[in-house]
């Protein structure tokens, strides 16, 4: 797999197609069957927002939509590649590659300062230099307004400053999709809006596709698509 920058995905192709995914989760008379037959298709540039009540299968989905963990039945395209049946290897690859992350807690590592944090996913894909990661560490610090403060410990940032280092992260190796699970949920209105603001104009310039699930009305509006969940399935 190329460790080179990706292309854009055309806007033919959707950046992610799922069909008919279903899990259960838990053992024995525990187990749950969490996901009940998800069909979805991401396009380039777009926002999506996944509402639904607590337990109905969201993150569960984000999980195996950003290739952490697998189905049990059904299939996962990322950029036109089907990934739900590759090897482990080929998956953490294409996750690398193709996929950032915000989660509501950011994990940050604590004792690394913020670029160091943003240079983390760099690392691992391993296809920059030392200088470049750096200078691409600050860059996408300046995008999110912590050009500054690059070299401050992630402990002694703010929540939302915090979580706006995660978002820099997220972007390192401009994936072609985000996949964020309650991204503003810890954060006050005037962060939560910033954050958000951050993300739109960030799908629109670099044509990424944006899965977000949020519990927040205000945000979900904001949003090109809608979904809700509801029992592991889509609703109209
Ligand atoms: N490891 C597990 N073993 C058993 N059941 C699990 C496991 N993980 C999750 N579940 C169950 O699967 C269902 C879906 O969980 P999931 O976290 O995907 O829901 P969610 O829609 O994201 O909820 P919330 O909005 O509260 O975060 C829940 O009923 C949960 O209890």
């Amino acid at each position: 797999m190329s460790t080179e920058t990706p292309v854009p995905t055309p806007a033919s192709q959707p950046v992610l197609r799922a069909e008919n995914l279903h899990r259960s989760l838990g053992e024995g008379e525990s187990r749950v069957h969490v996901l009940r037959g998800i069909n979805l298709q991401l396009k380039p540039a777009m926002t999506y927002s996944v509402a639904g009540p607590s337990g109905c299968g969201k993150s569960t989905m984000l999980y195996l939509l950003g290739l952490l963990d697998r189905q049990d039945k059904g299939q996962i395209w990322i950029r036109g590649e089907l990934m739900s049946d590759a090897s482990d290897a080929e998956r953490t690859a294409a996750r690398s590659r193709h996929i950032g992350f915000v989660f509501q807690f950011h994990f940050l590592l604590p004792e690394f300062s913020a670029a160091e944090n943003v240079m983390l996913p760099m690392k691992k894909l391993g296809a920059r230099s030392p200088e470049e990661m750096r200078s691409r560490a600050e860059y996408l610090l300046g995008l999110v307004g912590l050009g500054a403060k690059a070299d401050r410990l992630a402990t002694h940032l703010s929540g939302g400053e915090q979580q706006r280092v995660a978002i820099a992260r997220s972007l390192a190796n401009d994936p072609a999709l985000l996949l964020a699970d309650e991204p503003t949920g810890n954060l006050d209105v005037a962060n939560s809006n910033m954050v958000f603001d951050l993300l739109q104009r960030l799908t629109r310039e670099t044509g990424q596709a944006i899965l977000m699930v949020t519990h927040n009305p205000e945000l979900a509006e904001r949003t090109d698509a809608r979904l809700r969940m509801q029992d592991g399935q889509f609703v109209v």
